[in-house]
């Protein structure tokens, strides 16, 4: 997989500019979602850049992050005179770059694009490492491709119309990202003064955060080993976001992975020895920002079933990335149900349920 261009914008303009450059094109094509239409664009176009681009705009979250949709995309490239040889650019959220770039990589079997992520969660996570796709059969990312983006142009600036809910989302990956980098970039993240944002500092923290999965995207691009590590709390977070979306009450991607951290920190504790008194913090900063997601253990059954679909798994047996300590990664670990159980028992004592 060719490395990705990531820049940490401080003209979006400039940068733009040059990575447009670097893209030589027939046609240009820019995709949003209704939000980022109103909310991002107007200040894109003000710089003449997409004069000539042809908009194309899809529906928001990742209940549009469908089969339909990316027909819908594919259909707008094909009718408004794209070639193999047109350039993408994915303005949005995860949602848009993840579906945005599973169209790119799909039409005419590829053509270039760029990612200008607008969520903290597409800044730090989504938009980075060329993992592209769209939700299907009721499970997360089920049909995609690795396909990066020839350039990720972060812009903070963005971050400044997000509501709490979305922060906190994002702000889950970047925790995961603490979690599996270093003590001090995890303890400066539980100490963040989430309720009056430093935008420069969060620039900062936004610029350690990408890196750190920059880092293990390089390593090991197409996820054979180490970047099993990004996937922490997934197993479990993915199989929540799953079952919410089966029961008509959809969570944020970010608060499904908070809720699988707390699973899999217990794991972590129970079968690798992480410590008990740093599973104790991070669960404490999860209570008190991301409240809970409810069940009752009569859909244990549900959840282990929707686990049974992660895509670490090999062989019927069910895979968690699980961590001795922070930054010390222990990938393809087995759990068996009666231990999968025990640690969803574990999740709804000790968040009260
Ligand atoms: N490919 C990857 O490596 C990867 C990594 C993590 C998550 N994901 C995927 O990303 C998706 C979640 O992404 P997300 O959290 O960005 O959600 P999202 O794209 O659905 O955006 C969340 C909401 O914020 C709005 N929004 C976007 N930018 C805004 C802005 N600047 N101001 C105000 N509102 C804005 C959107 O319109 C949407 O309503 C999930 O589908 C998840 O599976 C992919
Ligand atoms: O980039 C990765 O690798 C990740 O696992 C990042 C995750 O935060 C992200 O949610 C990803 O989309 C999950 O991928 P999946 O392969 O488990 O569907
Ligand atoms: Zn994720």
């Amino acid at each position: 997989m060719s490395k990705q261009e990531v820049i940490l914008c401080e003209s979006l303009e400039t940068s733009l500019g040059r990575a447009i450059e670097l893209c030589p094109h027939d046609k240009l094509f820019v995709l949003t979602d209704e939000h980022t239409q109103r909310l991002c664009l107007p200040s894109l176009k003000e710089s003449g850049l997409l004069k000539d681009a042809v908009e194309i705009c899809i529906g928001a979250e990742d209940i549009h992050k469908t089969l339909e949709t990316l027909a819908s995309v594919w259909m707008a490239l094909s009718t408004q005179g794209a070639t193999r040889h047109s350039l993408l650019i994915n303005l949005g959220g995860g949602m848009v770059t993840d579906l945005g770039g599973f169209a790119a990589a799909t039409f005419k079997r590829g053509i270039s694009y760029i990612n200008i992520p607008t969520t903290l969660l597409a800044m730090v996570d989504a938009s980075v490492g060329g993992k592209t796709g769209i939700n299907f059969n009721g499970l997360k990312n089920e049909i995609g491709a690795f396909a990066p983006a020839n350039s990720v142009l972060i812009e903070t600036e963005f971050l400044r119309t997000l509501d709490t809910h979305n922060f906190f989302s994002g702000y889950a990956e970047m925790l995961k990202h603490g979690l599996i980098s270093n003590t001090a970039h995890w303890a400066e993240l539980l100490n963040f003064d989430s309720s009056s944002i430093d935008y420069a500092a969060l620039k900062q923290l936004v610029g350690q955060s990408v890196q750190v999965k920059e880092d293990i995207v390089e390593q090991d691009p197409f996820e054979h080993g180490i970047r099993k590590a990004l996937n922490l709390g997934h197993t479990v977070g993915h199989a929540f976001e799953s079952m919410a979306l089966a029961e008509n009450r959809p969570v944020l991607h970010g608060y499904a992975v908070a809720w699988g951290i707390v699973c899999e920190l217990y794991l972590s504790h129970l079968k690798v020895g992480f410590p008990k008194e740093k599973m104790r913090q991070t669960i404490q900063f999860i209570k008190d920002n991301y409240g809970v997601f409810t069940f009752d253990c009569k859909k244990y059954d549900q959840v282990y079933a929707f686990m049974t679909h992660d895509k670490k798994n090999t062989s019927g047996t069910i895979n968690f990335t699980l961590l001795k300590d922070i930054g010390d990664i222990c990938i393809n670990q087995t759990a068996d149900k009666d231990t999968i159980f025990e640690m969803l028992d574990f999740y709804r004592e000790c968040m009260g349920i």
